[in-house]
């Protein structure tokens, strides 16, 4: 069952970069607080613009509508769908084997390989030479969701009492990821039994997604309600992924979400979104911050580790 009259918070991200002293707290408050409770927040005034957004949309668009030969061109063989595309049905959801009705890219961060953060697990980056202006449009949505994502990690750190760069340089040169997806009408491709995106949790810390193209995103509430998510334009939809719940000692725990099949014939077309997952950097000690929590939470484990077990369990290392 799910309830449309059930809105997520939404909150302003210029009240906290800019706005006085209460605005600021007021955004901590209700931005923490939405994280905790709801696992997912609208922001608002997030500073980007919108031309970016669809800028981007449309390199995307001419990508997928690309031959399936020569999108296969861009698969990085043995790099786990890190980088670069992923085919239709590859990836599924953890605990189930019949494949998200999906394809994807991804651009990860542009790290010299004499950076302390380079992993040869993730890069470098591929471009598809048939869409010159994909690296250049991705690559600056890509800096721009980082900054305002590490804003975002700042007011957490305020809403915990803590240092302000506590979960902000667990993210700096990081091993953040934007996936650009293609969700193909179900009436040109189908798996019996697959669902655009199957219930899930994401692995990372958050992540921000621009407004997807049409609807079909859903949350699954603290008490068991699954709630449709508006994605509007002008807004970014913010979740909490399972290395925040970590970190946190589930005090923010991750939150159950899913793009569920189009209802009807009408509303079977095409959906394009944009998630950007926001992770530490591969050696970073995912341990125990001391918060609010009671007992002493799971061990500690590296970003690394942590995300290579979670893609053997979707699919993407075989
Ligand atoms: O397509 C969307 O709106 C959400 C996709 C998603 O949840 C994911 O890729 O983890
Ligand atoms: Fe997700």
């Amino acid at each position: 069952m799910s309830n449309p009259a059930r809105r997520i918070p939404l909150v302003n991200l210029a009240h906290y970069r800019s706005g006085t002293p209460q605005e600021r707290a007021r955004f901590v408050q209700v931005f923490g607080d939405a994280l905790k409770e709801f696992g997912f927040v609208s922001v608002e005034g997030h500073g980007i613009e919108d031309s970016l957004i669809r800028r981007t949309y449309s390199d995307v668009e001419r990508f997928f509508n690309l031959s399936e030969d020569k999108k296969r061109r861009y698969t990085v063989p043995g790099g786990a769908g890190q980088r670069g595309y992923t085919g239709y049905g590859q990836e599924h959801a953890k605990n189930r084997t019949v494949g998200d009705l999906k394809e994807f890219w991804h651009v990860g961060r542009e790290l010299n390989p004499t950076h302390p953060h380079f992993s040869p697990h993730y890069g470098p980056n591929v471009w598809p030479e048939e869409v010159p202006s994909f690296k250049e449009s991705t690559l600056k949505l890509f800096g721009e969701l980082d900054l305002a994502a590490s804003v975002m990690l700042h007011a957490l750190a305020e809403y915990f009492g803590v240092a302000r760069d506590t979960f902000s340089a667990m993210a700096q040169d990081g091993n953040s990821i934007l996936r650009l997806i293609h969700y193909p009408p179900l009436k040109e491709r189908f798996i019996p039994g697959g669902v655009r995106a199957a219930e899930h949790e994401d692995i990372n810390l958050i992540t921000l997604l621009c407004e997807g193209t049409a609807s079909g995103l859903e949350l699954l509430t603290r008490d068991g309600e699954w709630i449709p998510v508006d994605t509007l334009r002008g807004q970014i939809v913010v979740d909490s992924g399972d290395m925040l719940s970590r970190v946190t000692n589930n005090v923010i725990p991750s939150t159950t979400h899913r793009v569920v099949n189009p209802k009807s014939a009408e509303d079977d077309t095409t959906r394009y979104s944009m998630p950007f997952f926001v992770h530490p950097y591969p050696n970073c000690l995912l341990e125990t911050l001391p918060l609010a929590a009671t007992g002493t939470g799971l061990p500690p484990i590296t970003a690394d580790t942590f995300l290579q077990q979670r893609l053997r369990e979707i699919g993407l290392i075989k």
